[in-house]
């Protein structure tokens, strides 16, 4: 039997992704020798072992690191610094030191000082997921054909950066390498924008009239009802990838500002061509997704 790529590997954080990965692997005999679980909550920890995702569950982080050859923190991008602060002096030397936070740039400002000489970090992000949280959220094939992507500090080490990349070949994932700051612009756009409108919409829509949000619900049956569903997602992981990923956000931002309004000038004067070649672009991206199978 080939060796297994961690003979310890810890999950702290046992929500959506944390939980997908343990289930992933049962799906990837031999790929990790024991699976140990940790979670600041009490009652996640709980339903885990309910749920048997893993080989050990530990409440306590420094605790649940010791020995390991590979951690992955999967809590939300805002807890990184106490938790990295927290476990380092408890890191093997020669253990990986991973992560499934959407922001980059802040996660290797955050981890990176506290990791110990000896310790390789490899910052990942799984571009896959729902709206949905909680160890019970999680889906064994979530990772089947997405994108993870690895955005590597100075000095990475190479061994280390392949097993992470056969890790998440393991789960079912394709990966690529990207800068920090590439890959938090170009997230920016794709997720965390998409995220900020459907939040500020259904927003507007709770904050209209009486009546006429009752009819919003009752009639939501349109472009609505898709947006509602990312507006559901948890608001703590949401407000840490805001806050830490707030220059590239910001920035797309404003060019969406001056775009919707060039659309709202089309509306007004009746710029029909300009209307019907923006509906045509957003057509083209829809089927391209389809066809690249990311849809
Ligand atoms: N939800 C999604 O679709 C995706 C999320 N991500 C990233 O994955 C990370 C986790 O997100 P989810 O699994 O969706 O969140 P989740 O809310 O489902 O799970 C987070 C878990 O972390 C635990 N936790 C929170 N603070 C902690 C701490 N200080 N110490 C130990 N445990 C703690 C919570 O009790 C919970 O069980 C975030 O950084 C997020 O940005 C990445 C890709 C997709
Ligand atoms: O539910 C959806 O459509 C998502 O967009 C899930 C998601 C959330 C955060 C990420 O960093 C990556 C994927």
């Amino acid at each position: 039997m080939a060796e297994p790529l961690f003979h310890r590997l810890v999950l702290i954080g046992i929500g959506h992704i944390g939980s997908s990965i343990a289930r992933a692997l049962h799906h990837a005999p031999g790929t990790v020798e024991r699976l140990v679980i940790c979670d600041a909550s009490p009652a996640h920890l709980a339903r885990a072992k309910e749920l048997e995702l893993g080989d050990e569950y530990v409440a306590d982080p420094a605790e649940a690191v010791a020995g390991a050859d590979g951690v992955i923190l999967c809590t939300p991008v805002g807890s990184f610094a106490a938790i990295a602060e927290g476990i380092a002096p408890h890191l093997a030397p020669g253990c990986v030191l991973s992560d499934v936070g959407s922001t980059k740039q802040s996660v290797i400002r955050d981890v990176g000082p506290h990791v110990p000489e000896g310790v390789h970090f490899v910052p990942a992000h799984p571009l896959a997921g729902t709206e949905f949280s909680g160890p019970d959220a999680g889906l064994a094939d979530l990772f089947k054909g997405r994108w993870c992507l690895i955005s590597l500090p100075e000095g990475a080490d190479e061994d280390a950066v392949e097993k992470i990349e056969s890790l998440w070949a393991a789960l079912g994932a394709r990966t690529a390498r990207m800068t920090a700051a590439h890959h938090d612009r170009v997230i920016a756009i794709v997720s965390h924008l998409p995220h900020l409108i459907a939040f500020t919409i259904c927003g507007t829509a709770d904050d209209l009239a009486d009546e006429t949000r009752e009819e919003v619900l009752q009639f939501a049956a349109s472009g609505f009802r898709d947006f509602t569903r990312i507006a559901a997602s948890d608001p703590v992981m949401w407000r840490d990838i805001f806050i830490n990923n707030k220059d590239a956000l910001l920035e797309m931002f404003a060019r969406f500002s001056e775009d919707a309004q060039s659309m709202a000038r089309a509306v007004r004067w009746g710029d029909t061509g300009y209307i019907e070649d923006r509906i045509n672009r957003s057509r083209k991206i829809r089927k391209s997704l389809i066809d690249i199978k990311q849809a």
